[in-house]
């Protein structure tokens, strides 16, 4: 039977994200409310620039004062839409205590302080979902909180950031320029406020930081995740990828050790074979891989940013929150029993592409190959180029620990006859 009196919704923030979760809020009034159970009535919009023409907004539930509006006791769900840390993290908070649950879309406030925020949550026995902040419109927070509930994930592998995979798509297809194809990203409402959270890999290690504490029931935070951007990857770096019939992808990998006592968690350029489906994934669209013992390998995939996507997790989530408080429920807080360590880089185990230039004399290729065995890593190619006394050495190696490759490398750069190490980067996906 529908309720006739509304739940009231406080929205924080109207920007890519925020405009259109007003929209759909309207446009699909009827449908909410017979899904809910209970009408959803926009009570408030809070907004930096007051005088900005909001489409569809009407002009008096719009305030500057976001602290007034989830302190003003009605308020059944706060959309926090804002992004950041604060004033963001203290809005959260302070609507909880005041007697609202709270739908976010802020993967860097969640990967900071997500621990802090499900306390909140639970102290005052209300609801924090966050669909929207992992892959966008992709179901994939739902799917590993509840749906493989009874299972046990040991890696998650994607694509998780737009911008940097339609980045790195337009310079492998169409020989885009970086800077050009960021603008193309950033007018197109993919981008973070500030885009180094997306180029500099901030956003998928947030990302990474968040589906392995879920994945693994477990506490995982930004700094507990190895971070590389894709600032460096060049037009070089697409071409030896293609010499070996593979693309380049930012990838987020949150792996459980071999004997299952650790995890790890990784964001970082990395080859793929052209023949693996998340060489594939073009534009703004995420993939996601999960691997559990009983399901096997399951694909999530679909637009992982942009502010009509991005709403339709946010309304998913509303909708589930708005039936929870008409239940008088909660859904699922935050798991992290299992509370494995975290270990860093030096333990992940995986296969490399490393670039040298060296002198092109006999006897080079031994030593660069003495090296990668006093260390323990074993060479699986290696592709020599000669120009004018002096050549490129490309080795691929097997799977060894990032640890003793980082020893090898730090060994060739002590070489005489290693001029540089213009490249190194993982081989994944095999
Ligand atoms: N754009 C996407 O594709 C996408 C996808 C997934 C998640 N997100 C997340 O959604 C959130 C919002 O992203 P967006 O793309 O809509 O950003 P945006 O910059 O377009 O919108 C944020 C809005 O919040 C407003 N704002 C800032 N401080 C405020 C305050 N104190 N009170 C009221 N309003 C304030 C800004 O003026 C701006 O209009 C971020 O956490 C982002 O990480 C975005
Ligand atoms: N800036 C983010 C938004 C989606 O989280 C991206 O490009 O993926
Ligand atoms: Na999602």
């Amino acid at each position: 039977m529908m309720r006739t009196r509304p739940l009231k919704v406080a929205l924080l923030g109207c920007g890519v994200v925020g405009s259109e979760v007003a929209r759909i809020m309207t446009t699909h009034a009827a449908d909410l409310a017979a899904r809910i159970g209970a009408p959803v009535e926009l009570a408030g919009v809070a907004v930096r620039r007051p005088g900005k023409v909001r489409e569809g907004i009407d002009p008096g539930l719009v305030t500057t004062d976001a602290t007034a509006l989830v302190k003003r006791g009605d308020i059944d769900v706060v959309v926090e839409v804002i992004g950041g840390i604060e004033p963001a993290r203290t809005l959260i908070t302070t609507a909880f205590e005041h007697g609202a649950s709270v739908v976010s879309a802020n993967k860097a406030l969640l990967a900071q302080d997500g621990a802090d925020l499900h306390a909140a949550a639970e102290a005052n026995n209300k609801d924090l979902y966050y669909e929207a902040a992992v892959a966008g419109a992709i179901p994939l927070i739902r799917p590993l909180r509840e749906s493989l509930a009874g299972d046990k994930v040991n890696r998650v592998l994607g694509i998780v950031n737009g911008t940097t995979n339609f980045i790195l798509d337009k310079m492998d297809s169409t020989g885009a320029g970086y800077q050009e194809a960021l603008d193309e990203a950033t007018a197109l409402g993919y981008a973070e406020a500030d885009p180094t959270a997306d180029v500099e890999g901030f956003d998928a290690a947030a990302k990474a930081a968040i589906l392995a504490g879920i994945a693994f029931h477990t506490r995982v935070r930004l700094d507990d995740v190895y971070r590389e951007g894709m600032t460096e990857v060049t037009a070089a770096d697409f071409a030896s990828a293609r010499e070996m019939g593979c693309t380049i992808k930012l990838l987020a990998i949150c792996e459980r050790a071999a004997d299952g006592a650790s995890v790890t968690a990784r964001v970082h350029p990395a080859m793929i074979p052209l023949t693996h489906p998340l060489a594939s994934v073009r534009g703004a669209y995420n993939a996601v891989f999960v691997e559990s013992d009983a399901s096997g390998q399951l694909m999530f995939y679909g637009p992982g940013a942009g502010g009509a996507p991005t709403a339709s997790a946010v309304l998913g989530d509303l909708v589930a929150v708005c039936r929870n408080r008409l239940n008088g429920a909660t859904g699922p807080g935050e798991s992290s029993y299992a509370a494995l360590p975290v270990s860093g880089m030096g333990e992940v185990v995986t296969r490399y592409h490393i670039s040298l230039d060296v002198a092109d004399k006999p006897g080079v290729l031994a030593q660069v190959a003495t090296v990668f065995a006093e260390h323990g890593v074993s060479i699986d190619t290696v592709r020599q180029q000669g120009k004018d006394g002096e050549a490129s050495l490309v080795v691929v190696t097997h799977r060894a620990s990032d640890a003793a490759l980082g020893g090898t490398v730090e060994a060739l750069r002590k070489l005489d006859t290693v001029r540089g190490v213009a490249s190194i980067m993982r081989v994944e996906g095999e």
